[in-house]
């Protein structure tokens, strides 16, 4: 009993200053005018903190001990503060890791970009070593090596995969070295790595418990705590439940993040509705925004359909393909070129309809674009006959699903009332946390969409993905016209073209000018819409744009038709 009364002002102690000087670190390097100022003065409390380890080394009474345990503590905060700032790191403009980078290019990557981070913590611990070494009192170097083995075993688990990121206590300047952690339920060096903690821990306490003195019982109870925490933190590496202990301390980042925009990518299969569903949503904005377009085809219609919603703003056509694949390096760049030309406070990003989520979120994270960028948010745009008729849905989409903050069940007005509440259980199941909202025409008010939490998949890693496997050998063609089209001939075509005339169409549309306007076409799920866009415009050249994707498509009759659709120039 005597020895717990004895112990409990270390426990207590270790515990707060280990938490608290986390946190404080955190806390103070969240915001980037303070990182300076923060820098500096751990740095130049250092020769201080050295010298009282120093000093304190012989005196084995409990105030010896616990001035070795709090300066090796500031010792260590100086190492922490130097990465969290982003002043001591390790080597800039190392290549991104892309999908199917071997471990072993990862590793020697995530090597270089820390190595003057661990270079600093080895000259550390060799300098801590040589002040408190030999002493009667070597709390403070076993303090440190302590944090240092937890620091290291932690980063090992990181890098070999575990199941609880906790990326959100990354700041913004750090978030690229998400790129280097992995996630996975176990790897084989976490059970290593918990045991000798949990060894130590136990061996920490026995000698805790047969100290002959108060000042020695002191130190090995302040060491066994800080074994303990390292122990906490291991496990929690594994369990899914997250680490709420220093969420205090990212409070100081929300006056930094208000000033950046917001990404939001709007993904969704194959006319779900993504597009409907921005163009709704863009009159609400009272920002400026900026939206990005990727159509699969190399004929882009989106971006024209998004133009007239966003005229105080921008849209940007991205190159046809799809943006996670053939445009992955080059998203970051584009969105920094926007960020810097139209100064966005908000991002809208429509990738097509047939883009792996992961893939997009990963090029998303690149170094050079999470520094400027607050957030970002995935929204999924999920068809409900498609999923009610599907039987199974393919396992992008579910990944879709998962990756989103926000769920929109889109055509509802197409299923029976009833069915609408299955829809909802089959992508809640699959995503309790995100915010599920049922939609007709894309009408949803922005503050039920965007008022959530959103949580971004882990970053795993993955094969390159394949579009023609996962998606049974999709093909696309697009293509532009001039002249003026016959809305009658339009219509049989999109008949014809939904009812596979021209082989397995799985989307079809396009934008035609023909005497009445300029009309759209769609045909998606097997339901053809036509609509007017806008009345003739007397200086446009007439012409049209069209787009197909198929799983297979007899084109050159599909390309005759459409030349058939255009209007004579002799009976204009
Ligand atoms: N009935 C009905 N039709 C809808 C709804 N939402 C969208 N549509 C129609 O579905 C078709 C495809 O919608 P889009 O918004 O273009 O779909 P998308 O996901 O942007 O299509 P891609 O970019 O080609 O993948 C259009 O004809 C829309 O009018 C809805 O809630 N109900």
């Amino acid at each position: 009993m005597n020895f717990w009364i004895d112990v409990l002002p270390s426990v207590v102690a270790a515990i707060f200053i280990w938490w608290g000087a986390t946190g404080i670190i955190i806390y103070l390097c969240g915001r980037r005018t303070w990182r300076p100022w923060v820098f500096g003065v751990v740095t130049l409390a250092q020769p201080f903190a050295f010298w009282q380890v120093m000093a304190t080394r012989d005196s084995h009474d409990v105030g010896g001990v616990f001035a070795q345990f709090f300066w090796a503590i500031i010792i260590w905060s100086w190492i922490e503060t130097s990465y969290y700032s982003g002043f001591i790191v390790g080597r800039k403009n190392i290549p991104e890791i892309e999908p199917g980078t071997s471990t072993g290019l990862r590793f020697r990557r995530a090597i270089a970009a820390n190595l003057y981070h661990e270079l600093m913590i080895i000259g550390l611990s060799i300098a801590v070593v040589i002040v408190g070494w030999g002493g009667s009192n070597e709390t403070g170097l076993w303090t440190f090596m302590i944090l240092h083995w937890t620091h290291q075993s932690a980063k090992i688990n990181i890098f070999l995969g575990i199941n609880n990121l906790t990326t959100e206590y990354l700041p913004d300047n750090l978030k690229y070295m998400a790129q280097y952690f992995s996630q996975k339920p176990l790897n084989s060096f976490f059970p290593f790595s918990a045991t000798i903690s949990t060894i130590i821990a136990t061996a920490l306490f026995i000698s805790a418990a047969q100290s002959n003195t108060a000042g020695e019982q002191a130190g090995q109870a302040l060491l066994f705590v800080l074994m303990v925490a390292a122990v906490i933190e291991h496990w929690w590496l594994v369990t899914p439940v997250p680490s709420k202990a220093w969420d205090w301390a990212l409070k100081s980042r929300k006056a930094d993040q208000q000033q950046l925009p917001t990404i939001q990518v709007v993904c969704g299969y194959l006319g779900s509705g993504k597009t409907t569903l921005i163009r709704h949503l863009l009159p609400q904005f009272d920002e400026r925004v900026a939206v990005l377009v990727n159509d699969f085809g190399a004929v882009g219609i989106d971006a024209e359909l998004i133009r007239g919603d966003n005229a105080a703003g921008m849209v940007v056509e991205l190159p046809g393909g799809c943006v996670c694949c053939t445009l992955q390096k080059n998203l970051s760049g584009q969105i920094i070129n926007l960020l810097e030309t139209f100064k966005p406070e908000r991002v809208i990003i429509e990738p097509s309809g047939v883009a792996g989520i992961e893939e997009i979120v990963k090029a998303l994270a690149s170094p050079r674009l999470v520094k400027r960028v607050a957030n970002v948010e995935v929204v999924a745009v999920i068809e409900a006959p498609r999923l009610l008729a599907a039987g199974g849905l393919p396992e992008f989409v579910v990944t879709q699903i998962k990756a989103a903050g926000a769920i929109v069940i889109s055509k509802t007005d197409l299923v029976q009332p009833g069915e609408v509440g299955r829809v909802a259980k089959v992508v809640s199941a699959l995503n309790h946390k995100a915010r599920v909202i049922t939609a007709i025409n894309g009408q949803v008010a922005l503050t039920e969409l965007f008022a959530v939490a959103p949580e971004l998949p882990a970053e795993e890693e993955h094969e390159a993905h394949q579009h023609d496997e996962e998606n049974g050998g999709l093909i696309s063609f697009g293509e532009e016209y001039t002249g003026e089209f016959d809305p009658q001939a339009l219509r049989d075509l999109f008949v014809d073209l939904r009812d596979g005339h021209y082989g397995p169409v799985i989307r079809a549309k396009g934008i035609f000018h023909a005497r009445g306007g300029r009309l759209a076409w769609d045909l998606a799920s097997g339901n053809i819409t036509e609509r007017i866009l806008t009345p003739p415009l007397p200086d446009e050249l007439p012409g049209g744009r069209f787009m197909a994707i198929a799983e297979d498509l007899t084109t050159e009759q599909l390309q005759e038709r459409l030349q058939g659709c255009i209007i004579p120039a002799v009976s204009l």
